[in-house]
C-alpha cells in the first residue's frame, strides 16, 4: 500500500488554479511521479499542482514544499499553491506569517485577510542561463523565437523570466485570439527551453493592468498561474509597458503583483478557496502506474 494513504489533504484553488495540499510532515515518505499522477486522476482530487508539505530541515522554516504538476513532473515554484499552503498552516492559528522553503529558495508568506495572502516570491532570475535557455541571449526582454510563417509570425519575440520556474511571455492584443492548447505544448517543448517552459500570452490593458492566459509546463491550460503573473509583471516593467505594481487578470480571477524597488523581490497577493478536506484513501492508488 502507498505510504501516502491516511495522510491529510485539502483540495483548494487559488483563483481557479486547482491545488491539492498534502501534509506529509509526520512521515519520511516522498511522493513518486506515479503517485502524483494517481492523485490527479482520483475523483474530486484533479489538480494542476500538488503541494506536498515535508518537515522543515532548517530553523525558521515552517515547512519544506515539493511541488508536482499533474503529469508527475516537479516544479520549483507555484504562487497560487503557496497561498493555499499558507492557509493550511495558519488555519486556526493567530499567527499571520509563515516561511516556506522549496528547492528554489525561501517563500515568506503573510495573511492579509481571512483568505487573502501575500507571498514573497523572491527576486526574478533574468540571465539566459538562469531561465534556462539553450543558447545565449544578452537581452532576455525579447528573445528570438517565433510561431508561424517566417515573414508573418503569429507570435514572436517573447520575454523570458525565471520565477523559480521558467516562463516565456508573448505580448499580444487579444489573449483569446490564439489556440493556446495547440501552440502551448509546441512551445513548452521547444529546444530553446532545455527544462521546458510555462508559456503565457499577455495583453497590456494599462500601466497598472495586464490580462494573461497561460499554458503550464506539465499541467496544460489552467485558469490561473501565480508565477506566470509574477514573471509577466517583471517583464512588462522591464520593457516600460507598466509600472512595478500591476493587477493581473486571468480566467479564474485577479492577483496584485509588486516588484519591490528596494530589494528586487516580487510580491504576489491574492485569495484562496477551500473546496474539501480529508485523508487520502487507499482507493486512489489502486492500479496506479
Ligand atoms: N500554477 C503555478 C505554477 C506552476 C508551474 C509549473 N507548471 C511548472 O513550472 O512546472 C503558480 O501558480 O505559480
Amino acid at each position: 500500500m502507498s505510504a501516502l494513504v491516511g495522510h491529510r489533504y485539502a483540495k483548494m484553488n487559488g483563483i481557479g488554479n486547482e491545488i491539492v495540499v498534502l501534509d506529509l510532515r509526520a512521515t519520511q515518505a516522498v511522493v513518486t511521479p506515479a503517485e502524483a499522477r494517481a492523485i490527479a486522476r482520483a475523483p474530486g482530487l484533479a489538480f494542476d499542482q500538488l503541494m506536498v508539505l515535508h518537515a522543515p530541515t532548517t530553523t525558521g522554516v515552517d515547512a519544506y514544499m515539493r511541488i508536482y504538476n499533474n503529469d508527475g513532473s516537479e516544479s520549483g515554484a507555484c504562487g497560487n499553491g503557496t497561498r493555499c499552503v499558507a492557509w493550511m498552516l495558519l488555519q486556526g492559528s493567530r499567527e499571520r506569517a509563515v516561511t516556506l522553503a522549496t528547492k528554489a529558495g525561501l517563500l515568506p508568506t503573510t495573511r492579509d485577510g481571512d483568505v487573502t495572502f501575500t507571498v514573497d516570491m523572491g527576486p526574478p532570475r533574468l540571465r539566459w542561463d538562469e531561465i534556462p535557455l539553450s543558447e545565449p541571449f544578452a537581452d532576455t526582454t525579447g528573445v528570438e523565437l517565433q510561431v508561424g510563417p517566417i515573414d508573418a509570425p503569429l507570435l514572436h519575440t517573447p520575454s523570458v523570466v525565471n520565477m523559480g520556474n521558467p516562463h516565456a511571455i508573448f505580448w499580444v492584443d487579444d489573449v483569446k485570439a490564439y489556440d493556446l492548447s495547440r501552440i502551448g505544448p509546441l512551445l513548452e517543448h521547444h529546444p530553446l527551453f532545455p527544462e521546458r517552459a510555462n508559456i503565457s500570452l499577455a495583453h497590456i490593458v494599462s500601466p497598472e493592468a495586464v490580462t494573461l492566459r497561460t499554458w503550464e509546463r506539465g499541467a496544460g491550460l489552467t485558469r490561473a498561474c501565480g508565477s506566470a503573473a509574477c514573471a509577466t509583471a517583471v517583464a512588462a516593467a522591464r520593457l516600460g509597458k507598466t509600472g512595478r505594481r500591476v493587477r493581473v487578470a486571468q480566467a479564474g480571477g485577479e492577483l496584485v503583483i509588486s516588484w519591490r524597488e528596494s530589494d528586487g523581490h516580487v510580491l504576489m497577493t491574492g485569495p484562496v478557496e477551500l473546496e474539501h478536506e480529508g485523508v487520502l484513501p487507499a482507493s486512489v492508488f489502486a492500479g496506479a502506474a
